[in-house]
């Protein structure tokens, strides 16, 4: 099973939203969409589930395009969310997953099982509208998964999540990828992108900027994140042809190069000054490589 798109393509009016992106998702992997806001993410999700006609191109899932017939199949974490306040938590999922086929019996095993994983399970009758933000997330998040889809899409899924409610999150995603779920999220968090996905694409104005395996970008990206740390003012460092940004924090000097030749000449000027307590050279983070990228957009 994998998830296909092919040269796809979205205009609104004379706005082209979507502008020819090709991937390929294997099963169980984790893919990740990054885009800084307006890139085409959300577009790009609504023409995978169908909920969006492509302007050209297609997008397919195990070969076939995903209409209404397979729609149980998938599970979609929308970025607008889409919860009914005033019902409970039970009664939405029983309603949301009765849409999915999934009998009531089985739907109660499972919303059991999520409540208690969640750490929420007194809110099993609670409206939806007596819940904290964090909280309604998680059941939404609930109703994207109890089915146990084969393809899971999440848009935005940790944002307004608070750091423990956030790893909860994650470990569930990371779970849900070891039992074969294929996932792709969308995220403006690089840092949320950098420790769960194998593969991903950064989009700009619905352009694919860069895009393959996260470890082969990170190696292969020129640039290089230089760690300094002496007793003496590194400034002078600045003005070295090749480097592109340095950051002085109250514990090292954070440099970024535009080549590991550039760190070396950084090297051997700094320590013509004096002693260095120390000198790492790092491959760039994915912060790093976004904001080269997409020229200072990242909402981190
Ligand atoms: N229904 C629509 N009609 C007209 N323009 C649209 C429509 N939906 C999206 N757009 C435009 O398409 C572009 C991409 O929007 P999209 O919502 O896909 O971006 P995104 O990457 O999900 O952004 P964000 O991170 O802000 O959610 C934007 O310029 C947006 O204004």
């Amino acid at each position: 099973m994998t998830l296909e798109l092919e040269n796809l393509h979205k205009k609104f009016g004379e706005h082209t939203a979507v502008k020819g992106i090709n991937l390929s998702v294997k099963e169980g992997q984790m893919f990740g969409m990054l885009g800084s806001n307006g890139a085409g993410k959300t577009t790009t999700f609504r023409m995978i589930l169908g909920l969006l006609d492509p302007t050209s191109g297609s997008a397919a899932w195990n070969g076939a395009r995903i209409d209404y017939s397979r729609t149980h199949l998938i599970g979609y974490l929308p970025e607008e969310r889409g919860l009914y306040p005033k019902l409970t938590v039970k009664d939405q999922l029983i309603y949301l997953m009765k849409l999915n086929k999934m009998k009531k019996p089985d739907i109660i095993v499972e919303l059991r099982k999520w409540l208690e994983r969640f750490q929420i399970e007194s809110y099993e009758n609670k409206k939806v509208e007596e819940l904290s933000k964090g909280n309604q997330q998680k059941i939404q998040f609930m109703a994207a998964v109890l089915h146990k889809p084969e393809l899971l899409i999440l848009d935005e899924p940790f944002s307004g999540l608070d750091p423990v409610n956030s790893d909860m999150l994650k470990k569930a995603v990371l779970d849900l990828q070891k039992q074969g779920t294929t996932i792709v999220f969308s995220s403006h968090q690089m840092r949320n992108v950098e420790e769960l996905c194998d593969d991903l694409i950064m989009l700009k104005h619905g352009e694919a900027l860069l895009q393959g395996n996260l470890k082969d970008i990170k190696r292969s990206y020129g640039m290089k994140s230089v760690k300094i740390k002496a007793d003496f003012d590194l400034q002078f460092l600045e003005n070295i042809p090749g480097v592109l940004d340095l950051h002085n924090s109250k514990v090292e000097t954070d440099i970024k190069v535009e080549s590991e030749e550039i760190a070396e000449v950084i090297f051997r000027e700094a320590a013509e000054k004096g002693f260095l307590r120390k000198f790492e050279v790092e491959e760039p983070s994915l912060h790093d490589i976004f904001i080269d990228q997409a020229g200072g957009e990242s909402n981190e």
